[in-house]
C-alpha cells in the first residue's frame, strides 16, 4: 500500500492525494500533476479493471473538463498498475514546470471554518467534500460530518440550460438542502441529523451527524450481496425515512446506495471472513450494519401540487417517467427503493448500460431480469415486491404505504397466524415518535426471532439448510441454503463513476 502514489500518463507524473485505492472502493481520489495547468480527479473502482479520470486543464489554450480515459490492470489482491492512457489529448499543456504539494492543498476548508476543527476527509461528492470535525468550542465533543461546498466549485461547474443540464448547487440549492434536511431529520433516526450550517466567502458547511459506518454501497462491494433478512432489515429502515418525507410531502429524489448510511454493529461468526455476511440478528441487523440512516438531500423537494417536471437523480435508479419529462410524484422514490432493493439481493443494479441511450431505453421499459443463478435462491416473495416497486406505470407502482405493508417486507410478522397479537405494522409505528418506534419495532422484531423455534437448521457439507415453517415456506420457497462464494457476479457491469458523472442535475 503506498503513499503519495505517483503514476506517469504521457510523460506527465500525477500524484494521487488519497493514494490507497485498495482501500478506496468506488471513491473519488483528486489527483495532482506536475503541471500547474493539469490537476483532477479519479475514481477507484476495484470492481472494473478500468479507471477514468477527469482531467481538469486550466491553461487559457485548453479547454475545461477534458476527460482522459485511463486503464489499468487489476490485479488479485485489487491494485491497480500500470496505469496507462487510452485516449489522451494533452498536447495542448505545455507548462510542467512547478508540482502540487499534496499537503498544500490539506484541507484549506479549515481557515473559514468557525468552531469546528477538521480531523479526516471522509467522503466526496461531485461537488462537495465531507469531512470528520469535531466542535472546538467544547460544548459538545461528539464527532460530525461537515460536507463543505466550495462556491468556486459551483460556479465553474455552471451549464448553461441549452447544454441539458445546469448547476447542481447554487446558493438556493444549498439553502433548500439545509431546510429540508432540517425538517426531515427533526425526530426521525432514519434521516442523518441536520445540526447547522455556516457560510464564509469560499464555503458553505453543512454539519450533520456523522453516521461512522460508511455507505450501504461499500457494503454491497465487500459482501457481494445480502441475504434477504439483511435486505430487509435495510430497506425497512429506507421505507420508514421514505414514509416520514412523503407525509410532509418532500420527495427524495435521489434514492441509491450510496446515499444510504449504517452505524455499524460487531460482525459475528464466520471468524476471519469478513467478506462473508454473519448471522443475522432480527431487530439487530447483520454483515456489520445496524441502524440504516438515509441521506443527501441535495435534490429532495417540497411537492406542493403533487407534481414535479424537473429531471434529476442518478440515472440508473431514475424512474422511466422522469425520463420521459412526465409530471411525477413520490412514486420516484419508489422506483428508487426498487432499485436499492434488486441491487441489495444481487449485488448489482437491475439496469445497467454503458451508453446512456441504450440505458434509457431500458430504464423506459423496465427492462430487467432477475438472472439466474444469482436470483435462482431468491424468494418469490422478494421478486414480487421488486416487480410492483419497478412498475414503469407510477400510477400501478407500490408507493410507500403498499410498500410497508408488503407480505414479504413483514415476513416475520407473517410467520404464524397466532402471532398476530405482536404484529406491529411500521405504518402503526409511525403514528409514534421516533424514538419510541425503534424501540418497538426493535422489540417487536426480537420477539418474533426467539419464537423461531421451528426452524430446522440441517447442514450438509458446508452449506447450512434452512428448513422453515409451512407458512414462510411458501414466502420463501421451501429450502434455503447458503451458497455464498460459489457464485461470481460480473461486477464490471457497475460504475460509480458513471452514476455520479451521469446525473442529470436540474432545480
Ligand atoms: N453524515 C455523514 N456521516 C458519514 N459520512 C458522510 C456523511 N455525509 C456524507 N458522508 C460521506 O460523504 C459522501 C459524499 O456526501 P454527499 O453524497 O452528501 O455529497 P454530494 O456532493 O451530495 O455527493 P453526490 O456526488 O452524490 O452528489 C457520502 O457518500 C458519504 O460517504
Amino acid at each position: 500500500m503506498s503513499v503519495n502514489q505517483k503514476f506517469v500518463v504521457d510523460g506527465i507524473d500525477f500524484c494521487s492525494q488519497t493514494p490507497n485505492i485498495t482501500d478506496g472502493q468506488n471513491k473519488l481520489h483528486r489527483i495532482t500533476s506536475n503541471s500547474d495547468n493539469l490537476h483532477g480527479s479519479f475514481v477507484s473502482d476495484c470492481r472494473r479493471s478500468s479507471l477514468s479520470v477527469d482531467i481538469d486543464t486550466t491553461s487559457s489554450d485548453t479547454e475545461n473538463g477534458d476527460e482522459i480515459c485511463l486503464e489499468s490492470r487489476l490485479h488479485d489482491d485489487g491494485y491497480f498498475d500500470d496505469i496507462f492512457p487510452v485516449e489522451l489529448e494533452l498536447d495542448k499543456v505545455s507548462d510542467t514546470s512547478s508540482y502540487y504539494s499534496s499537503l498544500e492543498y490539506q484541507f484549506p476548508e479549515q481557515s473559514e471554518l468557525h468552531n469546528y476543527k477538521l480531523l479526516d476527509k471522509i467522503g466526496e461528492g461531485a461537488f462537495s467534500r465531507v469531512f470528520k470535525a469535531v466542535d472546538i468550542t467544547g460544548v459538545d465533543q461528539t464527532p460530525v460530518a461537515i460536507k463543505v461546498i466550495t462556491k468556486e466549485n459551483i460556479l465553474s461547474n455552471e451549464i448553461s440550460e441549452d447544454d441539458n443540464r445546469i448547476k447542481s448547487s447554487s446558493r438556493k440549492q444549498v439553502m433548500n438542502e439545509c431546510a429540508i434536511h432540517r425538517m426531515v431529520s427533526k425526530d426521525n433516526p432514519y434521516c442523518t441529523k441536520f445540526i447547522g450550517f455556516q457560510e464564509s466567502a469560499s464555503y458553505y458547511y453543512l454539519v450533520s451527524e456523522l453516521v461512522t459506518g460508511g455507505e450501504i454501497f461499500d457494503k454491497i462491494v465487500q459482501l457481494t450481496y445480502f441475504s434477504e433478512d439483511l435486505a430487509r432489515h435495510v430497506v425497512t429502515q429506507v421505507a420508514i425515512a421514505v414514509k416520514h418525507m412523503h407525509l410532509m410531502g418532500i420527495v427524495h429524489r435521489d434514492i441509491k446506495p450510496e446515499n444510504l448510511l449504517f452505524e455499524p454493529i460487531p460482525f459475528q461468526g464466520h471468524q476471519g471472513d469478513a467478506q462473508k455476511e454473519d448471522e443475522f440478528k432480527l431487530g439487530v441487523g447483520g454483515g456489520g450494519i445496524g441502524l440504516v440512516k438515509l441521506m443527501d438531500f441535495g435534490l429532495a423537494k417540497r411537492i406542493y401540487d403533487n407534481t414535479a417536471k424537473t429531471p434529476c437523480g442518478t440515472i440508473e435508479y431514475t424512474s422511466p417517467e422522469i425520463f420521459c419529462s412526465k409530471p411525477y410524484s413520490m412514486e420516484v422514490d419508489m422506483w428508487g427503493i426498487g432499485c436499492v432493493l434488486f441491487t441489495l439481493l444481487c449485488g448489482y443494479p437491475p439496469f445497467y448500460e454503458k451508453s446512456h441511450t441504450k440505458l434509457v431505453k431500458k430504464i423506459c421499459k423496465g427492462d430487467y431480469e432477475f438472472l439466474a443463478p444469482w436470483w435462482d435462491d431468491i424468494s418469490s416473495g422478494a421478486k414480487n415486491a421488486i416487480t410492483h416497486l419497478l412498475e414503469v406505470d407510477p400510477s400501478k407502482r407500490y408507493d410507500i404505504n403498499d410498500f410497508l405493508n408488503d407480505p414479504w417486507l413483514n415476513s416475520y410478522d407473517c410467520l404464524k397466524p397466532s402471532q398476530s397479537e405482536t404484529y406491529v405494522t411500521v405504518d402503526s409505528i409511525l403514528n409514534g415518535s421516533f424514538d419510541e418506534a425503534t424501540e418497538i419495532l426493535h422489540s417487536a422484531l426480537s420477539y418474533q426471532s426467539q419464537k423461531r423455534d421451528d426452524i430446522d437448521h440441517t447442514r450438509h457439507g458446508n452449506t447450512e439448510y434452512i428448513y422453515m415453517a409451512e407458512e414462510e415456506r411458501e414466502l420463501r420457497g421451501s429450502w434455503i441454503g447458503e451458497p455464498k462464494g460459489h457464485l461470481t457476479l460480473d461486477i464490471t457491469r457497475s460504475s460509480v463513476y458513471r452514476r455520479r458523472k451521469d446525473k442529470i442535475l436540474f432545480w
